[in-house]
């Protein structure tokens, strides 16, 4: 045997090993698992029981990602935990999820970050379709769009939240990477039009303008179904993900076409529960304040007077007469901190209206 064979035989014979210790350990970490769900039935008879636990979750996120020796990334690391811990979780219950679709979708890829693969990811048509799904109890949990770096609000997010008794669970921030997309099968064909969502167009106008001007494009309901059509159609290009490519069978013309190189956009984990704090949260709350001058310098001044980071503040009009002004706001904190409910009962004595819509752990992949 050569030198490098022998070598390489010992080190294999050490990756096997190391291998089989793996295993046993994931699988007395599952046994923990069980044993935990065992204890929430016993503690909660007859009751629903809540075994998804997003800021347990967290935690055990960022201890791992605080510990890790290396060499593997941080991220990396995590991202293998993540997976341990929705295989773990899966022992517990099968968690059902509900995303904005259809199937390829970023928001697909949003839903298995935040909650790894091993849930049931359930596809829905709309925004209020996700919603009903979550309120209705037929899926455990939601994942919508809420903000794109590029674009801005996703303002049909926003203002289900009006209505909707959900609470915003988590967060989840994914990289948006654009690729123009053909079938192998059509790799000949001249592109005559290019299928795309409407915000996946706006994130690549640029780049669209300078090497595909004059090329028609047509807005489609969602990438996925961009890339369906030019799956299926001849002279037919389109701009979608890596999730939509590799589901439809396309070929990249031209990879990473976002105009901005840190094109990113963040989820909501929308649920029917609160979450009790992890250490590292934000919250979220929609005010509406009477109309009359000085009214948003009110609602901002005890959050700047008790040092409460905001992290975003959006205005949308009021759906009724009832709310002059609505105000969507993100704030570093938890809702059961002290600082957190003396600022909040500070506003809400100001406001027509104040609706909680829930504390959360900061995205930690
Ligand atoms: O700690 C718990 O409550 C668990 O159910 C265990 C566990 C895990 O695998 O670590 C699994 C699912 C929860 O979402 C959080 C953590």
């Amino acid at each position: 045997m050569t030198d490098e064979k022998a070598r390489l035989a010992e080190l294999r014979e050490q990756i096997d090993r190391i291998d089989r210790q793996i295993m046993d350990l994931i699988s007395a970490r599952a046994r923990c698992a069980q044993e935990v769900a065992n204890v929430k039935l016993a503690a909660n008879p007859g009751q629903d029981v809540v075994f998804y636990r997003p800021e347990r979750e967290a935690q055990v996120l960022r201890r791992i990602k605080d510990s890790n020796p290396g060499p593997l990334p941080d991220e990396e690391m995590a991202r293998l935990f993540r997976e341990i811990m929705s295989a773990c979780l899966a022992l517990e219950k099968p968690m059902h999820i509900a995303f904005l679709g259809p199937v390829g979708t970023f928001t697909q890829a949003a839903a298995l970050k935040h909650f790894g693969h091993s849930v049931i990811s359930v596809p829905l048509p709309a925004i209020d379709a996700v919603f009903r799904e979550v309120e209705s109890g037929a899926a455990h949990y939601g994942v919508v769009p809420v903000e794109n770096s590029t674009e801005g609000m996703i303002n049909h997010t926003l203002d289900m939240f009006m209505s909707s008794p959900l609470k915003i669970c988590g967060e989840v921030q994914l990289r948006i990477h654009h690729h123009l997309l053909v079938s192998p099968k059509h790799r000949d064909e001249a592109i005559t039009r290019i299928y795309s969502h409407q915000q996946s167009f706006a994130q690549c106008r640029q780049w669209l303008d300078t090497h595909r001007y004059g090329i028609e494009r047509v807005t489609v309901s969602s990438n996925a179904e961009a890339a369906r059509r030019a799956a299926e159609e001849p002279g037919a290009a389109a701009i979608a993900g890596d999730m939509a490519a590799e589901l439809y069978g396309l070929e990249k013309l031209a990879n990473c076409i976002e105009d901005r190189p840190d094109n990113t956009t963040r989820f909501l984990i929308i649920g029917r529960e609160t979450v009790p704090p992890s250490g590292h949260d934000k919250s979220s709350i929609l005010v509406s304040m009477r109309n009359k001058p000085g009214a948003l310098y009110q609602l901002l001044e005890p959050f700047h007077r008790h040092g409460v980071s905001l992290t975003r503040i959006e205005t949308r009009p009021s759906p009724s007469g009832t709310w002059a002004y609505v105000f969507y706001i993100d704030f570093e904190g938890h809702m059961e901190d002290d600082v957190i409910r003396e600022v909040l009962s500070e506003v809400e004595a100001e406001a027509v209206e104040l609706k909680r819509l829930g504390s959360y752990p900061i995205g930690v992949l």
